[in-house]
């Protein structure tokens, strides 16, 4: 039996340079992976057996299966169990780490030997920010996720509280509404300075997301949720194409402001970075 974890991301900064010939669209983000997590077991099998505790159509897992049984001519099966912790459709790229972590567990299982470049070349090509799923460690990614330099920095956040609203946004629909803006290279830069020299305010004051306008077309509520919570002093970022809110460091007052201006159908979850 092989275990994996395949841990969620928050995206500090997300900026969206330009739409792509291919449709995709060109990004450059800072993104820390945190200690929420799905599960996936891995176990002998016929064919493939795949289980989950949430149903999600078209599971990328499936996907990831066949392309390696096929490109390295596996006979052997595999059951794999998926235990679902990570919010669906809610920029924390549970999808993404789900299928680094086939990658990685399918890898152990067949005893396949790939090296990191093919392990690489195969999480590219699966998804978008799988690289980074597939290492778990704070990084910029630039592209559609395909290009990563990881960042060695003190910065460590231990107290991140993610709000999970009662709705999720497509990531292809939110794409369709954002609005390309014009940063100066420098802002990024800052931001990045900020992460590596571990100047905690600095970084949390400069935080933005290009994605926040889209998310706000397509949920009214969204937009008004943000509203009440920045008039009570609260700050709250978006997290990739949303919906889920997250906050750093907040203290016990803080919290507890939050859990007065949270709807009763979100839900609250407290995390750290991992
Ligand atoms: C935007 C990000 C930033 O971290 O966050 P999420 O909120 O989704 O996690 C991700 O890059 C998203 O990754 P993911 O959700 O896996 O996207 P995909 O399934 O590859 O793409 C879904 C659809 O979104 C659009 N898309 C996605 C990524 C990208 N760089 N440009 C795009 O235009 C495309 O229309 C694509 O068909
Ligand atoms: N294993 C999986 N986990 C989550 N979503 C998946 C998975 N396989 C396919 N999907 C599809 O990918 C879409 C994006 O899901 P997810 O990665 O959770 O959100 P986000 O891209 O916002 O972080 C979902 O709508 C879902 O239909």
């Amino acid at each position: 039996m092989i275990r994996e974890h395949a841990y969620a991301k928050i995206n500090l900064a997300l900026e969206i340079v330009r739409k792509r010939d291919d449709g995709y669209h060109e990004l450059k983000s800072l993104m820390i992976p945190i200690e929420l997590k799905d599960e996936l077991i891995f176990t002998k099998g016929v064919g493939l057996n795949f289980a989950s505790n949430v149903a999600i159509a078209d599971n990328s897992i499936i996907k990831v299966y066949e392309v390696m049984k096929n490109r390295y001519n596996v006979k052997e099966g595999v059951s794999i169990s998926l235990i679902k912790e990570i919010p669906v459709g809610a920029g924390l790229g549970g999808g993404s780490a789900d299928i680094a972590a086939t990658i990685r567990g399918l890898n152990r299982f067949w005893q396949l030997n790939l090296d990191s470049k093919e392990m690489r070349k195969l999480s590219i090509e699966l998804g978008s920010d799988t690289l980074f799923c597939l290492y778990n460690s704070p990084a910029i990614i630039t592209g559609r996720g395909e290009y990563i330099e990881f960042i060695n920095s003190e910065m460590k956040f231990e107290h991140i509280t993610l709000v999970v609203p009662n709705y999720q946004t497509s990531t292809k629909e939110a794409f369709k509404h954002v609005t390309f803006y014009q940063h100066d290279n420098e802002k990024f830069e800052q931001i990045k300075k900020s992460f590596i020299e571990n100047k905690r305010d600095d970084l949390k004051d400069a935080l933005y997301n290009d994605m926040l306008d889209a998310n706000f077309i397509l949920h009214n509520e969204s937009r008004l949720y943000f509203k009440a919570l920045q008039t009570q002093g609260l700050k709250p970022h978006l997290s990739g194409s949303g919906s889920v809110i997250y906050f750093l460091d907040l203290n016990q007052d803080e919290l507890e402001r939050l859990r007065e201006l949270t709807p009763s159908n979100y839900q609250i979850i407290k995390t750290k970075q991992l």
